[in-house]
């Protein structure tokens, strides 16, 4: 009985025992002591409740489908070490098998058991003779691990053994399950965290209220306040007054569990606004709202860089440029952007080009040289500007001023070539126009002096070389002039261009005409074998040239005078050639016109008189070197009606020369207006000293040159020279020729209508030598016609002259005309054109021009005198 009370307190005390050894270990299990140390206390545990157990734990590794040794301090450390990790299978030892098996595996005898045969000898040398291995399952199924007992002695499990192992394996499962949930927790701790500590955007979470409580450095950075600063604070603190009910609105929709994204600007501490891109998130616990996440990216850059990336956008899609950019990383290099302006200026939609080379623009004209470079430029990655003929979609060229650039990304490494391209075709054209015009003539299309100097230079080369000779032609037309100031210029253009089209007609390939301007022709002959060729060609446009011309209703005749210039084997200067040719050209003129003439040494000295004459001519003029004779004009009854003044010039070395030979010397220099200035003074005062004497208000002819008649200043010079002098105005008559009234007509009829008003009488000279008819001095306020002397000295004999004067005659009295006839030499011409009704008479038959003393003595022995009949 004692023995039975001795043995139940026994078996009680070891329950007891039991029972604090399984607490200990549940607590160890609550307080998280490490894993392994509670597997350890429980393999002490159960070794203390087995007789002779010796007991071991492995972790399962289910994806690598092994076991890992945790606990079993009383195996020996080699042992442990040939069992610290041992795979999963069928055959493995006791704890593979059963982990495999996920039952109870029990090895009796492990000498005999085939499964231990790999540590068999190991297991043998530590003693070990049984294994039973007992499976560690999780509530939900999973594998965690495998239990071992080992024996010294061969052994089976019985009742008691496998229920102690059962709930030793019980606390194995819930020990490592509550460590993997430990582990599971502070992973998923670990995670949250790194999301919150490393995030590149600043995180953090604010209470119901909107105060922070949880901020990362980010946020510190971005707002420039310490973490610790901003805990606590309310976020109403870190906005601009005007952003503050809209974010209220936004945190309170966060806050009733709806999360929101939006852009802000925020101030930073150190005054600069930031742009974030805001999202906020409720913070939901136990399915309870109680706070708010905050994540804020700074935008601002990428919005300044996306402003500024739709400025160029736009910029490149306004651009009154085509701007193509291709992928250089794809070989063919393939559009991937057409800009609007490539569409305009091309005709390719962008869906045409996207995907294609570019060089689908170029065609047949398109320089070799110019894509050559671009292919090459482009090759070493280089810059490279080009202007080439590129082609629209409807076939038509365009010039293609064209810039392309590689962009490079942050390795230096091409990824695409951007090309700008400036269609320049109005641009070539004009340059084009340009060139042609720096070379040619505009009124006829011909060569200018410019491109025939560069032809001469370079022909002179060409025949030099070739050993043959080169002539110039200088071609000046005889009668231009008077027809082109009659006719007016339109019809002097117009016969301009016909003599340039027949000259051209003319030409032979690899000759060249030229006009120097004005109606001067020049013609490079540069292929003569003999200079008498240059002869031939010269008279054969002698005659061209002379043929009559039709200019609207005009039939007009010209003629020319060509000089000939040849070049010799040692010309250095091949522009004298042009100059020698002007020259003989002149002397051709001199000659009577209508003629050709060789350049000869000689002309050189000719021509060098001109230039003194013209000297000599300005000297006279600052000298006032001049006289002004006189020339009286009979009426029909014989008595002196009046006088011409005539100029005269004493040349201290060659007598009087004639005003027919410096008079047009004058007008082409210009030198006629003070010459003419002085005469009309002249004759004013000399008339007005006439009157002063009593011989009485004589009318006095004075010439006017036409440049002196279209100045603007004739009419307030002439007011000013009558009012200086004192002659009354109806003294004076001015004589002009017919060609001054057709140049500019209007013009002239309203100075002719002035000069009635003042009084002062206007006469035609030279009648009948021009291109009009009598019919249009109707229009115009005139006294009076002189009949040309080459008329007057056939009237005699020429019964068609005699036709003329009557005709001109009969019409004028028939306008209330009257007519002088000048040159009367013979008294049967003064005979006949009294007869005809001629009303004044001059000529060498009643006196020459004479000077002012000479005058007033044959005044006075003329008397009486009237100028009523004048
Ligand atoms: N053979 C011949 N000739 C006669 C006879 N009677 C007069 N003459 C000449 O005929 C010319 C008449 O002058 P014109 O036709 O106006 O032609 C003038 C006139 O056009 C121009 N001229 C003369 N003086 C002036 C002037 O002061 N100013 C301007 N602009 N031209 C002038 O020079 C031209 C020539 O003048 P001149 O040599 O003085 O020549 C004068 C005169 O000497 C004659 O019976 N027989």
């Amino acid at each position: 009985m004692v023995r039975l009370v001795v043995g139940h307190s026994r078996d009680l005390m070891a329950a007891r025992e039991q029972l604090e050894q399984q607490q200990t270990i549940q607590a160890m299990i609550v307080e998280e002591a490490p894993l392994d140390q509670t597997l350890e206390a429980i393999c002490r545990m159960l070794e203390a409740q087995l007789q002779g157990g010796i007991c071991s734990i492995m972790q399962a590794d289910v994806d690598e489908r092994r076991l890992h040794l945790i606990a079993g301090e009383r195996l020996s450390t080699a042992y442990r070490q040939a069992i610290v990790s041992v795979a999963i299978g069928p055959d493995v030892g006791a704890c593979g098998s059963s982990a495999h098996r996920r039952e109870l595996v029990v090895c009796e005898d492990l000498a005999l058991d085939p499964r231990w045969e790999r540590i068999a000898d190991l297991a043998a040398s530590e003693g070990l003779r049984a294994c039973w291995s007992y499976p560690v399952i999780a509530r939900d199924g999973r594998l965690l691990g495998t239990f071992a007992t080992y024996y010294r002695r061969p052994a089976t499990p019985g009742s008691h053994e496998l229920e102690r192992i059962v709930q030793a394996v019980d606390l194995v499962a819930l020990a490592m399950e509550r460590a993997q949930d430990r582990r599971a927790l502070w992973e998923s701790e670990q995670r949250y965290r790194s999301l919150f500590t490393y995030n590149p955007d600043a995180v953090f979470s604010m209470d119901l209220q909107g105060h922070f409580v949880t901020a990362n450095d980010h946020c510190a950075a971005l707002t420039g306040y310490s973490v610790e600063a901003l805990r606590g604070t309310h976020f109403s603190e870190f906005l601009q007054p005007d952003d503050l009910a809209a974010v209220q609105q936004t945190f309170e929709l966060t806050g009733a569990g709806e999360p929101c994204r939006y852009e802000l600007q925020v101030p930073h501490r150190d005054g600069t606004l930031h742009r974030l891109d805001l999202t906020t998130l409720p913070v939901v616990v136990d399915e309870r709202i109680i706070g708010v996440y905050g994540i804020a990216k700074d935008v601002t850059r990428r919005r300044e860089h996306e402003t500024r990336l739709r400025i160029l956008e736009r910029g490149v899609e306004a651009s009154v440029n085509g701007v193509l950019i291709a992928d250089a990383g794809v070989p063919g290099l393939p559009i991937i952007y057409a800009n609007d302006a490539f569409q305009r200026i091309t005709g390719y939609a962008r869906a045409e080009v996207i995907g294609r080379n570019a060089h689908f623009l170029q065609g047949s004209e398109t320089d070799p040289a110019a894509v050559q470079k671009l292919r090459h430029e482009l090759a070493q990655h280089r810059e490279v500007h080009v202007t080439l003929c590129n082609y629209r979609k409807d076939g038509t060229p365009f010039w293609n001023d064209l810039y392309i650039s590689p962009v490079r990304d942050e390795q230096g490494a091409v990824t695409h070539y951007v090309g700008i391209q400036h269609d320049i075709s109005e641009q070539k054209t004009y340059e084009a126009h340009l060139a042609y015009h720096a070379g040619h003539d505009a009124l006829t299309g011909l060569a200018n002096r410019s491109l025939l100097e560069d032809r001469l230079v370079h022909d002179v080369e060409l025949v030099r070389r070739q050993g043959k000779r080169l002539a110039v032609l200088f071609l000046d037309l005889d009668e231009f002039k008077p027809i082109n100031d009659s006719l007016g210029h339109a019809v002097g253009d117009e016969l301009l261009r016909g003599v340039a089209q027949r000259l051209s007609a003319a030409m032979r390939p690899g000759d060249t005409l030229a006009r120097l301007g004005g109606d001067e022709f020049v013609v490079l002959l540069p292929d003569l074998h003999d200079a008498g060729q240059a002869m031939e060609v010269a008279e054969r446009l002698l005659s061209i040239v002379s043929r009559p011309y039709r200019v609207g209703a005009h039939e007009l005749s010209l003629s020319c005078s060509i000089g000939i210039a040849v070049s010799g084997a040692d010309i250095e200067q091949p522009l004298e050639l042009i100059q020698q040719a002007d020259m003989a050209m002149y002397r051709a003129k001199q000659q009577g016109r209508n003629a050709c003439q060789w350049f000869t040494p000689e002309i050189i000295h000719r021509m060098g008189d001109r230039v003194t004459l013209r000297n000599e001519l300005q000297e006279a003029i600052e000298a006032q070197a001049f006289e002004l004779h006189y020339q009286p004009l009979i009426d029909r009854e014989g008595k002196v009606a009046g006088v011409e003044a005539l100029l005269r010039w004493p040349h201290p070395l060659r007598g009087y020369i004639s005003p027919a030979q410096f008079i047009p010397l004058a007008e082409e220099t210009g030198q006629i207006i003070p010459i003419s200035e002085w005469v009309l003074a002249r004759a004013c005062r000399d008339l007005h000293q006439l009157d002063r004497v009593g011989l009485g208000r004589l009318n006095v002819a004075v010439n006017l040159s036409p440049l002196q008649f279209h100045r603007a200043s004739f009419l307030g010079k002439l007011r000013e020279t009558l009012a200086v002098t004192g002659l009354p105005a109806p003294q004076l008559s001015l004589e002009l020729t017919e060609g001054v009234l057709m140049n500019d007509t209007e013009g002239a009829i309203e100075t002719l209508h002035a000069l009635r008003t003042m009084g002062v009488g206007v006469a035609i000279d030279d009648f009948g030598t021009g291109f009009s008819s009598l019919s249009y001095l109707k229009h115009l306020p005139i006294d009076r016609v002189k009949i040309d002397r080459s008329f007057v000295s056939g009237v005699a004999n020429s019964a068609e002259d005699a036709a003329i004067i009557q005709g001109i005659i009969s019409m004028a009295h028939h306008l209330g005309l009257k007519v002088v006839a000048e040159g009367i030499e013979q008294e049967q011409q003064h005979h006949l054109l009294t007869a005809h009704g001629c009303d004044l008479f001059q000529g060498f038959l009643f006196a020459r021009p004479m000077p002012l003393e000479s005058l007033i003595e044959f005044l006075a022995e003329h008397r009486p005198l009237s100028i009523d009949g004048a």
